[in-house]
């Protein structure tokens, strides 16, 4: 029996369960195992001001390192470009829709939402680029889980929320959402709808089996805007966003954007190389965005 692990919210569950029906389908068993990590417990203060990378990812990586578990499922945007020694991403799987989502009342857009609207994100990245595009907006922290989220926004009476598309879509939460935001202005996390399984190194058989599962597309978009977010020291703690496109089968375009807090500098590169090397056009746009002063404005 494959022992499957995964964070116990609700979405990370519903994530998990997807994967595991795609192994079980492929012919070998599995179950799953539920964990809770630091990142689920600390919910009164935004993800950068605890700081260290791996919040929602260490206690799994220590599983899979102990052999509790042999395979663990991560929203891939959740884990660090350096994983723990002797572990791997067997497979990047089940995209679902990269963007982030405005959630509001029916009657309300992006474009409809009024001067000093609130707007609830803990996400840097979130911030800076409402900020940049609507200074107007006054801007909420928010943390914990999506029905956290989703509640505060309703008790608290904000306006809205930004959301990953991915997490509304997996709960079911469609007619929550009021607008699809364009993801080369309102640039997504790298990796952001993207299912990561990450592995031992030395386990053959599994990686095997994954490379079966994996989803090609995903993982060259994925590659190439990891290695930009590792271009530039990796983490989720910076006003940073990174997307990726085929424009046809040999080649990908990617759009790498950063910001300050205030959205008042916003930096942009664009790159478009062959497929055939995504870490290249990855680091390439790194390099760009290092250049026009990044590592400044972080
Ligand atoms: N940071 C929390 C987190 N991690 C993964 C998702 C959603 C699923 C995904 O982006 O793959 C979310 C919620 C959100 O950002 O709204």
């Amino acid at each position: 029996m494959l022992k499957v692990g995964s964070r116990a919210s609700t979405l990370a569950t519903a994530q998990a369960e997807q994967v595991v029906r795609l192994i079980t389908d492929a012919g070998v068993a599995c179950e799953l195992v539920l964990f809770e990590t630091k990142g689920d417990k600390i919910l009164d203060r935004a993800l950068d001001a605890i700081g260290d990378k791996g919040l929602f990812t260490t206690e799994l990586e220590n599983a899979l390192i102990a052999g509790t578990i042999d395979l663990a499922v991560h929203s891939l945007k959740d884990l660090p470009t350096t994983l723990m020694e002797d572990l791997t991403i067997g497979a990047y799987l089940l995209p679902e829709d990269p963007r982030d989502v405005l959630i509001a009342a029916p009657h309300l857009t992006w474009e409809t939402l009024p001067s000093g609207a609130v707007i609830g994100t803990s996400s840097l990245r979130r911030k800076a680029f409402l900020s940049a595009m609507r200074p107007d907006l006054e801007i909420v922290p928010v943390r914990g889980n999506l029905q956290t989220r989703v509640e505060k926004w309703k008790s608290q009476g904000w306006d809205g929320l930004i959301l990953a598309a991915a997490g509304v879509h997996r709960l079911h939460w469609q007619d929550m959402i009021a607008s699809y935001m364009d993801p080369w202005t309102f640039v997504p996390s790298p990796g952001q709808g993207v299912l990561a399984a990450e592995i031992r190194r030395d386990n053959e058989p599994i990686q095997q089996l994954l490379a079966s599962l994996n989803d090609e597309q995903a993982a060259l978009r994925a590659r190439a805007v990891r290695a930009c977010l590792a271009q530039l020291g990796g983490g989720c703690q910076i006003p940073f966003g990174a997307y990726a496109e085929l424009v046809d089968s040999h080649v990908l375009r990617m759009r790498a954007k950063v910001g300050d807090l205030q959205g008042e500098h916003i930096l942009v590169a664009d790159v478009q190389g062959n497929v055939a090397d995504p870490e290249r056009i990855g680091r390439e746009a790194g390099q760009r965005l290092i250049e026009q002063g990044a590592l400044k404005l972080l």
